[in-house]
């Protein structure tokens, strides 16, 4: 596995135009891109924190995954994001270690990065993204 960063923490808010305003004015960060990833029902917000961002999730859809996670949980950290190189060569080394997978293969996310899951199931209970950023 070559696990470069944390790339970013997703955080589950009910509105983004009530969650901003607190990254923003409280915190001193700057939302610098607002996008929606219509595949994961959601529409992203995101602050530069370092080396790593804070993506705020706010769902476009009760049934997507954010609808589903605010409501049987609340708002809150939704999952952590790990910048890594070859993301299918990660992938396939996970599979064959027997690690629940939720994307055997990627997906585009936001920003145009290609994200796959591993299930929480797998990791004593986080929701783990995998970016594939090939310029580490
Ligand atoms: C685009 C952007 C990007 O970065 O590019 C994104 O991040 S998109 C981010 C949004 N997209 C995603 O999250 C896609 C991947 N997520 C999924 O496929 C699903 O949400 C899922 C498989 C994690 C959970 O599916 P589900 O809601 O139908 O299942 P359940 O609600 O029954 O949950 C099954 C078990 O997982 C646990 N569980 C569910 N969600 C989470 C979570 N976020 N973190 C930790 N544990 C979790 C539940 O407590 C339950 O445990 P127990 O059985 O013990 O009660
Ligand atoms: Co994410």
């Amino acid at each position: 596995m070559n696990l470069s960063h944390i790339e970013h923490i997703g955080i589950a808010v009910k509105s983004l135009d009530e969650a901003i305003p607190f990254w923003e004015n409280m915190l001193g960060l700057k939302c610098y891109t607002i996008e929606e990833v219509k595949e994961q029902k959601v529409k992203t917000a995101f602050f530069q924190i370092g080396q790593s961002k804070i993506e705020l999730l706010e769902s476009t859809d009760p049934e997507g995954p954010i609808g589903k996670f605010i409501e049987k949980k609340g708002e809150g950290i939704h999952h952590l994001a790990i910048a890594v190189k070859h993301i299918q060569q990660n992938l396939t080394e996970l599979e064959i270690n027997g690690v629940q997978l939720i994307d055997k293969t990627p997906r585009k996310g936001a920003e145009g990065l290609d994200i796959a899951f591993i299930h929480p199931k797998a990791t004593h209970g986080v929701l783990l993204e995998l970016c594939e950023n090939n310029n580490l």
